[in-house]
């Protein structure tokens, strides 16, 4: 038997008990009529087995109470079975379907969607509107269940509530220009004052004694009734409509209930309700049809009915996303063939004969698979992923030198010029005696350096090249570009990454990220790219011990920070810059490196480093940082990414609580990149938040990139992340990455599936098109055929 038909069973029986005086008797008959119900409705319904047990224990005392407290039971067990009802309510098909009427395309514009018009498709136009499918698109952000009708008496204060009552007296009065309507209602248990501010209509609808169905929410008043001010209110015809009622974001010229009726209106007739999904993932997935997720998730039955409606178009977009994401990379791999790098090895030998530790075995592993990969016919797509420090640079630098004896020329291109000097100077100094060319090419050279330059890429007299996005700029052309290294901590876009292979033929591209992304993001944000991790550190590392100390202990950390100089170990200030307040933050790191530097490190060399100085400055202030000239270095966060400092032992972050969790674990990267004992110390001072000091907490207990990122990503949520927004990763217009991870990792499985049976998707045209319309922008999808 159906729930609903057990609860309909279930409301007679106590009804006919009650009447016989057969209460005694009432559990073992519900319990005989709960053994009758399907064993499926329990899959469909998870929660029903708890609630059921609830309702069913409810009377198994009733034979041993008195008759009074027997009737409160029989009574309060009606109730229950309305909750049961309101909870579990769910359309069946067959209702979805009534609610259906005569099609219309999705792309008919708004103007002629019923109760639109010239005038209000307007409105709903600057609400990102265009179309009656961009109408039943547009999901509503919260609901407001009105399906309790709620005494007088019992109202909680400061929530939202329906009530009903008789309208007892009303009154207008003028203040100042402005109309204030008062009105008192009653229910017969209490009394609320009602009113209205300026929205004279109001007066129209009230009629004395008339009994009105009123939603708003109350309030306390120091010495009279509760008070609720600008409530709807609407007379009662009929039967109290008991509803959920979406609530959507709105836009001035349009109130909530003309929006909720134009959407009633046209919900059940836009063509866009069809089924995408394919069948097999419906049943495995147990998910309603489309068309029934689209009515509830506007308009729910019940709270179970509006999660499950959510359930099927949170999996749905993330089925076409990654279904998207998997087409591209099989359809790229096929067409475009590629080149076969003949590569012996000999060479990048050579190099790592040279360098003074031995790579890790995960280094050798990741190094091999990226040869493999420009051995092979297919362009390289790949990620590389490690925590800061653990050593990717030096796989990037093996893997040019591999592409060079291919015959080939490679591109760096990293994030910030500082980071590119750096690289230019390591690999200058570790390649060029082996033959190799590297150049610089940043925004800040000279022109005419600029051009020799680019007049040496052409003519292939430069082998590798390190840059920031100075690369992709037109008119930097290369004689036979084959390997791009994109070192880019989130900071570059998709689009960016494509700018720079498509400056050569069939490019392997290896991307370069130290912030180890989380499973979830790294499926959406990087789905197309194969990944390979480096987990082990090099030998000898510790990890950083992290510290949190109050500001009144600096003189502690002064005398710290002697001893670490006095062992000839160097130490990084950070300040952080906040846009609004960039020239206070600045004179505040350039004060303190002033008074660091004359007051109380005297004589060590202290150096002020900030985004505003030109590359040249930048160079020379690092150059002597470097070469231990001077041997503290305060900066606001150019060294964030990719400074490589071995013999620096100390970070101190001051506002640490202005920092994300993942940009603080790129600061930390700063340090402990030698066997040297190496410390994060964090100043605060006095007025942190409990969050902000808790965050902090948290994050000095782990040293782990992996543990840091998902709690960055909890707490900011995807769409911050790294300023992942600028990356290209998708807004899913109801999925959340990290609350419904299950939904996403289900989805890759289940189009991967697809895929492997219907590789071009011919057999599902219809989802082919959806997703080259979804799609085309964000993913660069191919032509097929
Ligand atoms: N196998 C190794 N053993 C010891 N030291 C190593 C090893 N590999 C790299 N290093 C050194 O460790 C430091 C960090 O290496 P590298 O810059 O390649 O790391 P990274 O992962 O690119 O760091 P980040 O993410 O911070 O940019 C460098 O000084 C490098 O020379």
């Amino acid at each position: 038997m159906l729930l609903e038909n057990f609860l309909k069973c279930a409301e007679e029986v106590i009804s006919l008990f009650e009447r016989e005086g057969k209460e005694a008797s009432l559990h073992s008959e519900l319990v005989r009529l709960s053994s009758l119900i399907d064993p499926e409705e329990f899959d469909f319904f998870p929660s029903l087995k708890e609630y059921l047990e609830k309702f069913l224990s409810y009377f198994s005392p009733l034979d041993s109470l008195p008759r009074d407290r027997r009737m409160t039971r029989i009574e309060n067990g009606h109730k229950m079975i309305d909750k049961l009802r309101e909870i579990f309510l769910v359309r069946s098909e067959e209702e979805v379907m009534s609610l259906l009427g005569k099609p219309v395309a999705a792309a008919t514009s708004i103007k002629y969607a019923t109760s639109v018009g010239e005038s209000r498709s307007k409105i709903l136009k600057r609400m990102g509107i265009e179309t009656a499918g961009d109408l039943v698109n547009y999901f509503p952000r919260d609901y407001e269940d009105r399906r309790t009708i709620v005494p007088i008496s019992s109202i909680v204060v400061e929530e939202k509530v329906s009530i009903k009552g008789k309208l007892l007296n009303y009154s207008a009065k003028k203040v100042s220009g402005y109309t204030i309507i008062s009105a008192v209602v009653s229910d017969g248990f209490g009394q609320i004052l009602l009113k209205w501010f300026n929205q004279d209509y109001i007066l129209q609808r009230l009629v004395k004694d008339r009994v009105y169905l009123i939603h708003g929410t109350a309030k306390k008043t120091p010495f009279g009734p509760l008070e609720m001010n600008s409530p709807e209110i609407e007379k009662i015809e009929g039967e109290v409509p008991r509803e959920i009622l979406p609530v959507y974001s709105l836009t001035s010229g349009i109130s909530m209930k003309m929006m909720r009726k134009i959407m009633k209106r046209n919900l059940g007739v836009v063509k866009s309700l069809d089924e995408l999904l394919p069948d097999f993932v419906r049943h495995e997935r147990d998910l309603m049809s489309r068309r029934h997720a689209m009515i509830s998730i506007h308009f729910p039955l019940s709270l179970f009915e509006m999660t499950r409606a959510r359930k099927y178009l949170v999996y749905e977009e993330f089925f076409l996303f990654e279904l998207a994401i998997l087409y591209n990379r099989s359809r790229l791999r096929k067409s475009r063939g590629g080149i076969a790098k003949t590569i012996t090895g000999e060479l990048s030998k050579r190099l790592i004969a040279r360098l003074p530790f031995e790579l890790t075995g995960d280094q050798i592993k990741v190094f091999e698979e990226i040869r493999e990969d420009m051995r092979s016919s297919n362009p390289m797509n790949r990620l590389l992923q490690g925590d800061v420090g653990s050593g990717k640079t030096m796989v990037a630098e093996l893997a040019m030198v591999d592409n060079f004896e291919a015959g080939y020329q490679s591109a760096l291109m990293v994030p910030t010029s500082v980071l590119a000097m750096q690289h230019f100077e390591k690999l200058s100094s570790d390649l060029e005696p082996l033959g190799i060319k590297v150049e610089l090419l940043t925004g800040s050279l000279k022109k005419s350096e600029q051009d020799r330059i680019r007049l040496g890429l052409v003519m292939g007299e430069i082998d590798i090249v390190i840059g920031t996005h100075s690369l992709i700029q037109e008119g930097v052309d290369f004689e036979n570009l084959g390997l791009i290294v994109v070192d880019e901590q989130h900071r570059f876009g998709v689009r960016q990454r494509e700018a720079l292979t498509t400056k050569g033929h069939l490019v392997d591209s290896l991307i370069m990220t130290a912030t180890p992304i989380p499973r979830t993001l790294a499926m959406t944000a990087y789905g197309d790219l194969d990944v390979s991790t480096i987990i082990t550190m090099p030998k000898g590392r510790n990890p950083v011990r992290t510290l949190l100390i109050s500001r009144s202990r600096t003189r502690e950390l002064y005398s710290f920070i002697m001893e670490e100089l006095k062992m000839g170990h160097q130490i990084f200030f950070i300040y952080p810059l906040v846009e609004e307040s960039e020239q206070i933050d600045l004179k505040n790191a350039t004060d303190e490196a002033e008074r660091l530097r004359s007051e109380i490190f005297p004589g060590v060399g202290v150096e002020l480093l900030h985004g505003r100085m030109s590359d040249l400055e930048k160079q020379e202030v690092m150059g002597r940082f470097r070469s231990k000239e001077s041997m503290i270095l305060v900066s606001t966060t150019v060294v964030e990414v990719g400074i490589d400092v071995p013999s620096a032992t100390v970070m101190v972050i001051e506002h640490p609580e202005r920092f994300g969790l993942a940009q603080l674990h790129q600061l930390r990267g700063r340090v402990g990149r030698s066997s040297l004992k190496s410390y994060c110390i964090m100043v605060l001072n006095s007025g942190v938040s409990k969050e902000a000091l808790d965050r902090l907490r948290d994050f000095s207990s782990t040293s782990d990139g992996f543990t840091v990122a998902e709690l960055d990503l909890k707490l900011r949520g995807p769409g911050e992340f790294m300023g992942l927004r600028q990356h290209g990763l998708p807004q899913f217009s109801l999925g959340d990455i990290v609350r419904d991870s299950d939904l996403l990792t289900a989805a890759r499985e289940d189009a991967a599936k697809l895929l492997r049976s219907d590789p071009d998707l011919q057999s599902s045209g219809a989802l082919r098109l959806e997703i080259e319309k979804r799609f085309s922008d964000s993913i660069n999808l191919i032509e097929v055929g």
